[in-house]
């Protein structure tokens, strides 16, 4: 899988530009947050999809009681996207409903569901906040290892998680589970928010099966030269 481009842009005009610098005909995997789905919508998809050759992966982290979770999911499932996100925190019954609700919506649009990756702990967190702010006290790698078990078992298919814990869910998860790590920072970029980092080469190395990264390409000042550099450094050992 390529480098997954998280499109974290204020509007459509911001994001095609962007887009606009890469080889049209080549494809692309590219990541829609909160930030401009929020602003532009559903509609957002369909014109991304017009513009270039993309999977996409709309990251909503969508958490509520189970009964609003599959009826959002309903309308997800609806877009012929690829990759969608839950928060596993929500427990087995809300994930069990987004898996439901993204299979009935894309059941009823005639389009492929996607598969759906519960988010374990966001790879901005760290064990003390864990523990002093959440009041946590399992190891943090331990608790997400069985926040990914949950999920397995509710029948999601893979999780995100930041690299450095793909081992231990890879031992308690099938072959086939998805581990999808953010938190990917090359070596002398900055970190901004991120906690739990590694490189592209050290996400490859531990098992991630794909890989998301941001800034370190949308600000770079040669995006194209930092995007084939991340992937060079992905994918040359694969
Ligand atoms: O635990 C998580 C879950 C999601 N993300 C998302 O990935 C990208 C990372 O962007 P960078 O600019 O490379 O930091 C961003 O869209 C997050 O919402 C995450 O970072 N961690």
């Amino acid at each position: 899988m390529d480098p997954i481009i998280a499109l974290d842009f204020e509007d459509l005009e911001t994001t095609q530009a962007f887009l606009a610098q890469f080889d049209p005909t080549t494809p692309l995997f590219v990541k829609v947050g909160m930030e401009l789905f929020y602003r532009e919508g559903p509609a957002v998809i369909k014109k991304l999809r017009m513009q270039r050759p993309v999977n996409i992966f709309l990251d909503l982290k969508l958490h509520d009681i189970p009964h609003t979770v599959e009826k959002a999911a309903y309308q997800l499932g609806r877009l012929g996207i690829q990759l969608t996100t839950v928060h596993a925190v929500g427990g087995s019954a809300m994930l069990e409903a987004a898996k439901a609700g993204l299979l009935a919506g894309a059941a009823d649009a005639n389009v492929q569901a996607p598969k759906l990756l519960a988010i374990t702990h966001l790879t901005s967190s760290t064990p003390a906040m864990l523990r002093t702010e959440l009041s946590i006290t399992t190891p943090l790698p331990q608790a997400v290892q069985h926040l990914a078990a949950v999920a397995q078992a509710a029948g999601v298919d893979g999780v995100v998680a930041s690299a450095q814990e793909v081992p231990l869910i890879r031992a308690v998860t099938a072959s086939d589970f998805l581990i999808i790590t953010p938190g990917i920072r090359p070596a002398h970029t900055a970190l901004g928010d991120q906690k739990r980092v590694v490189t592209p080469k050290q996400a490859h190395e531990l098992g991630s099966s794909g890989i998301v990264v941001g800034r370190p390409i949308t600000q770079a000042s040669d995006p194209i030269a930092a995007y084939q550099q991340i992937k060079a450094e992905w994918s040359d050992h694969q």
